[in-house]
């Protein structure tokens, strides 16, 4: 019996039994690499604007302490559920010991919708979402960041709620936060900067110029829109297709960047820009590409249209877009797709986290250039080992990331002893 159910969990547990098939692990050690340390449920009760108490849900789960402190996002949206957080917890280990980082993975966050909150409800859920997580969370134990629904005022409202408790600052607590509080420069950036510079690396690994490239972003949030807009102004990219929860629009010659960043700017969402370029979502996954990016929800790609992608590079900037099932369609169409797996290419963000978070603890501040350079460096290096494994092993790039992911928590266990 566990209390880690649903579809999004199933995935992450396929994933990992997969990787353990193909390393070889023997069943008796599984459920303890697979199953979080721990589990907390919170609730949050808030006053409404219209005075009524509403009381929300809130999650966090820490998958393992064994090589550091856990890391992860905190993710406000409506239909959150434990075993959804729990497979992010799960990824968020192996992504991390794939880039090289002293952490296990845990993720949070709240059952809320957070554009039907006015600012003063998301200010009273978050400030009393972290109270709540006080006893369980410390920069030694387990250190959040954002992640889809949430943005650097949340994070600061984090360190705020949690450094009023402490009775000094805190800043290492959450990343992500405001550079004025200590936040890094490049973090809001660094994770659709990372996605954008791995499609860079896979398009020099298939011989393809970027600039002769076109794009199809799924999700046009802090990963889809930096996703975007690196790809069409650092390697000129032409973007023929973009969605997000609101709408989706398409262009085979080329999308109007200029005009989207103004309507985003003023009215937050996609909607509304235009209905001459409008497309079916489902549709829009399926439009011919050089780079198709899904940076939204999990399980878009499945086994109903995995065989359909007319993509050239996959570029998975979401967590957990594509289903165990869509892979096995995708492994038989390696020599036309080529995967960067979630774990490998969305890795940017908490790469510039750990730097974050570094940088906090020594209380001293890096350009964003050095920030960068020292991303593109590990983001390399993982790129590089990923690359290595699938050719050396003959398995898919994702099995290939899960693989040197899941191997690095192994050993680490394993040289601790039984109980850590
Ligand atoms: N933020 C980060 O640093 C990191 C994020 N990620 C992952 O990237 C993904 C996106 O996160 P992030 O950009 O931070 O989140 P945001 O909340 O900033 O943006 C989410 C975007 O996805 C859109 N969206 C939601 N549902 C759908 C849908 N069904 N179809 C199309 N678009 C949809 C939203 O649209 P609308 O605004 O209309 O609701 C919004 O544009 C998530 O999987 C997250 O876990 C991974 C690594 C780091
Ligand atoms: O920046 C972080 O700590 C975590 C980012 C995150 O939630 C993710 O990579 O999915």
């Amino acid at each position: 019996m566990t209390i880690y159910t649903g579809p999004v969990f199933e995935m992450a547990r396929r994933q990992f039994n997969l990787t353990a098939d193909h390393l070889e692990i023997p069943e008796d050690e599984r459920a303890r690499l697979l199953y979080p340390k721990r589990a907390v449920t919170v609730s949050v009760p808030i006053h409404m604007d219209d005075g009524r108490t509403e009381v929300f849900q809130g999650y966090r789960v820490q998958h393992h302490l064994t090589l550091g402190p856990t890391k992860g996002g905190t993710r406000f949206s409506a239909n959150l559920e434990v075993g959804e957080v729990a497979a992010l917890a799960i990824w968020m280990s192996w992504k991390c010991a794939l880039a090289g980082l002293p952490y296990g993975g845990a993720k949070g966050g709240v059952a809320c919708d957070p554009p039907r909150l006015s600012r003063r409800e998301l200010e009273a859920v978050s400030r009393r979402y972290m109270q709540e997580m006080i006893p369980f969370v410390s920069p030694q134990t387990d250190v959040m960041a954002p992640d889809m629904g949430t943005d650097e005022q949340v994070m600061a409202w984090f360190m705020d709620t949690y450094s009023m408790h402490e009775g000094h600052s805190v800043n290492e607590i959450v990343t992500g936060k405001p550079v004025a509080l200590g936040g890094t420069e490049g973090r809001r950036e660094a994770t659709g900067r990372g996605v954008a510079h791995l499609v860079g690396r896979a398009c020099s690994l298939l011989e393809i110029k970027p600039q002769d490239c076109t794009a199809v972003i799924q999700g046009f949030g802090n990963v889809g829109s930096v996703t975007t807009y690196t790809l069409a102004r650092q390697y000129g990219v032409k973007i023929v297709g973009i969605s997000d929860h609101t709408a989706a629009i398409h262009d085979a010659s080329g999308l109007p960047l200029e005009a989207i960043e103004a309507h985003m700017r003023r009215h937050g969402v996609l909607a509304g820009f235009t209905s001459q370029m409008g497309i079916d979502p489902h549709q829009l996954l399926l439009q011919p590409c050089d780079i198709l990016a899904p940076c939204a929800v999990e399980r878009v790609i499945d086994e109903t249209n995995a065989g359909r992608l007319r993509c050239r590079i996959l570029a998975e900037g979401a967590n957990g877009p594509t289903t165990p099932a869509a892979d096995e369609i995708l492994a038989q169409r390696q020599d036309e797709v080529f995967v960067i797996p979630d774990i490998l290419c969305n890795s940017g963000g908490v790469i510039v986290s750990y730097f974050e978070w570094v940088q906090d603890l020594q209380r001293l501040f890096w350009s964003e250039t050095e920030v960068n350079e020292k991303l593109y460096q590990l983001l390399d290096q993982a790129f590089t080992r990923v690359v290595g494994y699938a050719g050396s092993n003959g398995v898919s790039m994702r099995n290939a990331a899960m693989a040197i992911g899941v191997q690095k928590v192994r050993a680490g266990k394993t040289l601790r002893g039984l109980f850590p």
